[in-house]
């Protein structure tokens, strides 16, 4: 699925006017009847209804949705946003309409003439939506806060009024809502932590705009589906043997903490990868040797990892989870940039050996996955002000310094060199619990040794974690899920992915 900018979506809708062609105030009734319809299938089919509108075509929406809900029997008040101006064409019509109908229309110009809501009711809010252009302040403000208050289900039309598309709203008023519907597409303001209070469940619903819009546009940002994965992962072929599909080789572990290592082995063997070396301090030999024996172990260190003799003959090389930051560690890694030629995914502690000592950044391959949380990533390329800035930094950075960026989150982002940046579409949050990361770093490790490049290993590999954990809280509940229960489901995951590609 496509996530557009409002000028994009405003494109679409003219493109789908022009090419459909169908007229603007009938592209209005779709959209108005797709939540209609979703109200009447979704249990407000006995409700009583209070509908806010602006005088934009958001408002006309509402005022359609209105009109559908009065001539259907519910009982309907509808409040009109009043500053004195026109609404537009597609809104006039749609008022000259609804006052054929039992609703009742109230016009709001000052504080003084709100009113309390009716307990019972739902509140529609179609105040405004994608041609919001400046923060909400006086009138609209109070109405916006007034609703807020209220208590009541608020239902937003296409976004939650006040809430910009595109850019960040954050300490603007913003509407409140238990549920957004949305037309046609995602917005980035949907996937981003800072709107998670005003967005409620989003349905997205299909209003039926021009396919064919999209073939003309390159979109800023995009949805990791199956669809997607399925064309980057390829099918093992029937003489295939293990030389295949690659070595992998991680460099992980310390003392007290070779768990990190022991979940980033098993995510990675379990990812399809030929062979595994875990290059891991000698502390932990015995419990890699016996708790992951498909994978071979070299020693390099005491009680953490020291320095590595060869980096030679691994396609991958995954660095990072569990490994501490003694210098010995940031002189293995400046070793490893210079001599390997392996992709490399980085985590964990070796993006801290890299926030803190800048320089070595300059060094970094550019075959290099590097996947840090929202902390990780401010250290590493300095503070921000919000989610929006944060990922722009992402792109900017990855463009850059040519490498790909697995910025993790409720959807993660994959910032590629190119300029794509991707939100994942899997996972839930059972998987915020420790180890998770370095289960993901040996997933992208893993699909990089088989030959994936780096954006399609860490595409894929986000995708995959995520979907492995997904069916694991559909087996045993977000809360109990631990992190090698996605290494678990990983088989699973894999097995779904075929599915739907086969259409079975
Ligand atoms: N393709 C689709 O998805 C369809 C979408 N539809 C609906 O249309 C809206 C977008 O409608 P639009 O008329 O472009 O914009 P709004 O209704 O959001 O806003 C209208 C005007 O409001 C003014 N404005 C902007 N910011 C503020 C603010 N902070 N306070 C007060 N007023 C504000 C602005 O006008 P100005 O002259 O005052 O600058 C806006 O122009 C979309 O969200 C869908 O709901 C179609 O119905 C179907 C197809
Ligand atoms: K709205």
């Amino acid at each position: 699925m496509q996530i557009l900018t409002a000028a994009r979506i405003r494109e679409w809708d003219e493109y789908t006017i022009r090419e459909l062609p169908i007229q603007s105030i009938d592209l209005m009734e779709r959209a108005s009847a797709a939540c209609f319809d979703w109200l009447m299938e979704n249990g407000f089919k006995q409700n009583a209804f209070t509908v806010f509108c602006g005088k934009g075509n958001n408002g006309g929406d509402g005022l359609a949705i209105a009109r559908m809900l009065s001539q259907t029997g519910h009982a309907v008040t509808v409040y009109i946003l009043e500053f004195g101006a026109k609404g537009t064409a597609d809104f006039q019509t749609n008022l000259a309409r609804i006052h054929q109908t039992d609703a009742v229309i109230k016009f709001i110009s000052t504080v003084d003439t709100l009113h309390p809501i009716d307990a019972n009711a739902i509140v529609i809010d179609a105040l405004l939506g994608t041609g919001l252009n400046r923060p909400p302040d006086g009138l609209t403000s109070a109405v916006v806060q007034h609703i807020n208050r209220s208590g009541n289900t608020v239902i937003a039309i296409d976004i939650p009024s006040g809430l910009f598309a595109d850019k960040s709203s954050k300490d603007q008023t913003a509407i409140e809502a238990t549920y957004t519907l949305s037309f046609q597409c995602y917005k980035t303001a949907f996937l981003v932590a800072e709107n998670a209070d005003r967005l409620g469940a989003i349905h997205i619903l299909d209003i039926g705009l021009h396919p064919d819009y999209l073939s003309t546009i390159t979109p800023e940002y995009q949805f990791i589906d199956e669809s997607i994965v399925n064309a980057i992962l390829q099918p093992r072929k029937k003489f295939a043997h293990k030389g295949n599909f690659g070595h992998a080789a991680l460099i992980a572990g310390s003392v007290g903490m070779m768990g990190a290592a022991l979940l980033s082995a098993k995510a990675c063997l379990r990812s399809g990868a030929g062979k595994l070396t875990c290059f891991i301090p000698r502390i932990g030999y015995e419990i890699i040797q016996s708790r992951v024996p498909e994978a071979m172990c070299r020693i390099a260190g005491t009680d953490h990892i020291g320095a590595i003799d060869s980096f030679e003959g691994y396609s991958a090389i995954g660095a990072g989870p569990g490994l501490g930051r003694e210098d010995e560690i940031q002189r293995m890694l400046q070793s490893l940039f210079l001599q390997s030629n392996a992709t490399l995914v980085l985590d964990a502690d070796a993006l801290n050996v890299l926030s803190g000592n800048k320089a070595l950044m300059e060094e970094l391959p550019r075959r290099t996955v590097i996947t840090p949380h929202v902390k990780e990533l401010e250290r590493l390329f300095g503070a921000v002000s919000g989610d929006f800035e944060r990922m722009e930094m992402a792109r900017e950075r990855s463009k850059e310094l040519g490498i790909t960026i697995v910025l993790k989150g409720a959807y993660s982002l994959v910032a590629t060199p190119g300029g794509m940046a991707w939100f994942n579409s899997t996972g839930n949050p059972g998987m915020a619990t420790g180890g998770s990361g370095d289960v993901l770093t040996g997933i992208i490790t893993g699909l990089a040794a088989q030959g994936y490049i780096p954006e399609q290993a860490a595409i894929a590999g986000v995708f995959l974690h995520g979907l492995a954990g997904d069916l694991a809280a559909a087996a045993i509940s977000e809360q109990a899920l631990i992190a090698s229960d996605i290494t678990a489901f990983l088989g699973d995951a894999f097995l779904q992915l075929q599915e739907s590609s086969t259409g079975e």
